[in-house]
């Protein structure tokens, strides 16, 4: 909110006086509001501003019971304001950029006061602190916009993530990094772990809107690496600068309407053309993350040897449309066909037939990355929670005040700590392994924690629409957050592996890894 000394001090006394329907006066956290001609429009209705408790009196309670802190913020409602009650300041705060929450368990605990991990150093808090403003200036606000009207995430702000080299990070580490300042400079690329992406990726779940997350080059963390490990170095040098610079889109194209995890259902095929210089790929891809507006698919498709992934490039032949799921469009999610597309074999990611390797070799990374996410935007919904059971009054006292409230709490603050500690230490082991330790290793952590932490999330958001009430299924006003997280907390369950499919991966890879000698 602009700076209160600038408004003219008023007396208590002096509002009662403005108690009428021509002359109506409130005090929210100390701030005096004219609504004399704004109660026609008030969307909560005129005679609630009308009643003797709140025309002219102080309505900070009531007015925190019924809308977000936000209202008070957007200019058509600041310009309601006339005065401030004299010798007081307001005491109640609203989100803050950069700022840490001072809310119980809002945040993970290594960035609370007085806590601590053995997981992060002095560089990682300075590198999160840079993260936090970023994100929350500059992806928050394009975030609310684009997930409401639906268009792509604004190109300014893939610019301004570029200038930090914030796509490549999002890669995680590696050689695509070397060379570049990272995040002006607070890391080196030799410096950077997978707590730093840890960092970027919860930052930017806590920001961000589910499809609006996705659309944000959600298709380049998982249809660029095929190109990055198993692309040729020619398609390589022409690519990743492309895509890493914000300028070219990339998405992976592998499911269909035919065939999800089944990857040898699939039935896009690509054929070699006479001369056999190029590939002939005809079939659809369906739930195309970023598909709408990508300029390059990364392409599952039935060779003669099998499964190959071949990269396409936009072009006659390939045509995207929009599917409407349920969270924005923003998210570029399409169905997609292609035509007789011709490719050059160039284009083929690893080995011919070998395509199944190319994509198990993906999984994990992207796994994690989900598990990332899943943690820390639950967490957000307990913070929603804590704050909602404080400011709600029922029967003259506190929501929280009730046993069964606090049960449902208890049970959400210890599935956000318990994925978020889990995944600490999968990120750790991750830090000192190889990337091919950690595929032998960690497939099956990272399959059970993914599978636990969106269960955990699915019922974090049917906990929180019961504490919300009405609020948790309408789409603007207090619950607008748990609306959202409740409608497409079924994304995170989804995709990257349905929950019990993975749960099932899990555990198949613990019993592959059973001592023969091991009795009761
Ligand atoms: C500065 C003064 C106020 C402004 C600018 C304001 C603005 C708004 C806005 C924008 C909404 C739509 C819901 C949302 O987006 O959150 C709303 C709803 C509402 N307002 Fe206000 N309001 C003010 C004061 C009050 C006061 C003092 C009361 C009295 C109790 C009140 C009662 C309501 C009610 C009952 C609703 C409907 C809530 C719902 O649908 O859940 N408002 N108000």
């Amino acid at each position: 909110m602009a700076p209160s000394t600038q408004l003219k001090p008023i007396s208590r006394g002096e509002v009662e006086k403005h108690n009428t329907p021509d002359d109506l006066w409130i005090i929210v956290d100390t701030i005096v509001y004219d609504l004399s001609k704004f109660k026609g429009m008030h969307p909560g209705g005129m005679s609630v501003l009308l009643d003797p408790e709140i025309a002219g009196q102080d309505a900070t309670e009531a007015f925190f019971s019924l809308h977000r802190y936000e209202v008070l913020e957007k200019p058509q409602f600041q310009r309601l304001r006339v005065g401030q009650i004299e010798g007081e300041r307001p005491t109640i705060k609203g989100r803050i950029a950069g700022e840490i929450s001072k809310v119980p368990y809002a945040e993970p605990t290594w960035l609370n006061d007085g806590y601590y991990s053995p997981y992060y150093s002095e560089g990682h808090r300075k590198f999160h602190k840079a993260v936090r403003r970023f994100f929350d200036e500059v992806v928050h606000p394009d975030a609310i916009e684009r997930e409401a009207d639906g268009k792509r995430p604004s190109q300014s702000v893939i610019d301004k993530m570029t200038e930090l080299n914030m796509h490549a990070m999002r890669m995680g580490p590696g050689k695509h990094l070397k060379g570049r300042v990272l995040m002006n400079g607070l890391v080196t690329p030799e410096e950077f772990d997978y707590f730093h992406e840890l960092i970027i990726t919860q930052e930017f779940a806590r920001s961000s809107l589910r499809g609006y997350g996705d659309g944000l080059l959600g298709g380049k963390v998982i249809g660029l690496p095929p190109v990055l490990n198993f692309g040729s170095e020619e398609l390589k040098n022409k690519v990743v600068p492309e895509v890493l610079s914000g300028k070219k889109f990339i998405c992976l194209a592998i499911s269909e309407a035919h065939a999800g995890s089944d990857v040898m259902g699939l039935q896009t095929t690509a054929v070699k053309s006479e001369d056999g210089k190029e590939w002939i790929i005809n079939g659809s891809k369906k739930w195309i993350t970023n598909g709408t507006f990508a300029d390059y698919f990364t392409v599952g498709c039935k060779t003669e040897d099998g499964f190959t992934v071949i990269l396409v490039e936009r072009g006659p032949g390939v045509e995207t449309k929009p599917i409407k799921t349920s969270y924005s469009p923003t998210a570029g999610t399409a169905y997609i066909t292609f035509d007789n597309v011709r490719v050059p074999v160039e284009n083929t990611l690893g080995e011919e037939g070998g395509g199944i390797f190319v994509m198990l070799s993906n999984f994990n990374h992207e796994r994690w990355v989900m598990c990332c996410a899943s943690a820390r935007s639950q967490r957000g919904v307990v913070e929603e929670c804590l704050k909602w059971t404080t400011q709600r009054k029922v029967f003259g006292k506190p929501l929280h005040s009730q046993a069964v409230i606090r049960s449902k709490l208890a049970a959400m603050i210890s599935r956000a700590e318990s994925a978020q500690n889990w995944l600490e230490n999968i990120t750790y082991q991750m830090c000192n392994m190889t990337y091919k330790q950690q595929a032998g290793k960690l497939a099956g952590q990272i399959a059970l924690l993914k599978s636990y932490s969106t269960s955990c999330g699915q019922d974090t958001a049917r906990d929180a629409v019961q504490i919300f009430g009405g609020r948790g299924i309408t789409q603007s006003g207090m619950g607008k957050f748990i609306e959202h997280y409740h409608r497409t907390i079924p994304f995170d369950a989804l995709l990257g592996g349905a929950e019990d499919v993975l749960a099932d991966l899990g555990v198949r890879q613990a019993l592959r890894a059973m001592p023969k000698d091991a009795r009761l």
